[in-house]
């Protein structure tokens, strides 16, 4: 998108542990596009990428709830990672960053209080214990604090962090899975839960949008954006997870049954605890990493939706796709997957 929608660009470094052919193609425009495999972890790796850099989107992250990486190594990517790249732009001089920080951040929190349709100023009670949202958080703090820090050669860092609600899109690997669990049982999801339950989405597009449109912005308005979060948010629909997906799944065949949950909640959080034991037991022969386990049932099970507009009044940001266009776009690339299940 930057390349599509930044005309000043004159190149694009993508740093990521893991580069992918989809890089090629971004190589044939005017723009000089720098593919760099490297580490976050590794500060000397992050200093060299950055180095001569004007704006740093620090988008990479360990996103994982399923228990399939240590608490741990989810620290030392999201947390020192973001350390590393906030002193690569001080020993560099890159003065404006950019962090993809998460709507887990504030919530939903240990205690399961709903958030409904809140705001950046809206009061609440953030309280983890998981290593993600615990990581995000300190992520997050470490980048606004750095606001204002003297970069190399005297100039103020300008910093700030957008928090994505659940992102869907092209790419969106936890709906891949729904897709293909869905798939298996032919063509069944089973409801677990209560439609009630509202949890914020974003589509990938927008919320790359909003990230090209904050870059931009953060040079030209460095006293209002500096050191600021900002929501992602767009036009989907407020709705449960499961029925929020299967506005997509739905027109790609599958059926999700009950109008309530098959099971009690008590019988749920008894499954995701033996999921949870059970991973416990295999990790020394396998990884098993089921979508259910105590932390995404709570997840799931708390309200956490946003109504704002802070980003529209800081840098005009509006969706750059609708509702429509969103939800169309990911049912296009559900369904061309078929024929690729695992
Ligand atoms: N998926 C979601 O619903 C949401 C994601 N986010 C945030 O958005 C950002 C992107 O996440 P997604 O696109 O969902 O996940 P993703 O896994 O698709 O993207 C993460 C990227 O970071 C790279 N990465 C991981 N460890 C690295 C390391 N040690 N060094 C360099 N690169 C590394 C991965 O290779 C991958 O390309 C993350 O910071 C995540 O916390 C925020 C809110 C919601
Ligand atoms: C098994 C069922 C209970 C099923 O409904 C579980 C869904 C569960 C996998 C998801 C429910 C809420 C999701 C999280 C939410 O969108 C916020 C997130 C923000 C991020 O920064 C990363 C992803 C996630 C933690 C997201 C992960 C999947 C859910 C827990």
């Amino acid at each position: 998108m930057l390349l599509q929608r930044e005309p000043r660009l004159r190149e694009l470094r993508v740093f990521d542990l893991h580069l992918g052919p989809w890089l090629e193609e971004l190589q044939t425009g005017p723009v000089q596009v720098t593919a760099i495999q490297g580490d976050v972890t590794q500060a000397h790796e992050v200093t060299a990428a950055v180095a001569g850099a004007h704006v740093v989107i620090h988008t990479a992250g360990l996103v994982d709830v399923f228990g399939r990486a240590s608490s741990e190594t989810i620290h030392e990517v999201n947390v020192q990672g973001t350390q590393n790249v906030i002193e690569a732009c001080v020993q560099t001089g890159t003065q404006f960053l950019v962090y993809t920080s998460s709507m887990e951040v504030v919530g939903p929190n240990i205690k399961g209080h709903p958030f409904y349709r809140g705001n950046e100023d809206t009061p609440y009670e953030a309280a983890h214990r998981h290593p993600y949202p615990r990581s995000k958080a300190l992520a997050e703090q470490l980048v606004l604090e750095a606001n204002g820090r003297k970069v190399h050669g005297g100039l103020p860092l300008v910093t700030c962090a957008l928090r994505p609600t659940g992102i869907y899109g092209e790419g969106h690997q936890i709906m891949r899975d729904i897709y293909y669990q869905g798939q298996r049982l032919g063509g069944r999801l089973f409801r677990a839960i209560p439609a009630s339950v509202e949890h914020g989405r974003v589509y990938v597009g927008n919320v790359a949008w909003m990230h090209v449109l904050v870059a931009r912005e953060l040079q030209q308005q460095a006293a209002l954006l500096g050191g600021q979060v900002y929501f992602c948010y767009d036009s989907s629909p407020y709705k449960s997870y499961e029925d929020f997906n299967m506005e997509i799944l739905g027109p790609c065949g599958l059926r999700l049954v009950g109008a309530r949950p098959l099971l009690p909640y008590w019988l749920l959080m008894f499954l995701a605890l033996l999921n949870a034991l059970l991973q416990w037991l295999l990790r020394p022969l396998l990884l098993y990493a089921p979508l259910l386990n105590p932390y995404t049932l709570a997840m799931a099970n708390t309200t956490f939706t946003v109504s704002t507009n802070k980003a529209q009044r800081h840098f005009g940001y509006e969706p750059l796709f609708s509702w429509e266009d969103s939800r169309n776009r990911t049912i296009r690339w559900v369904r061309a997957m078929d024929g690729s299940a695992p």
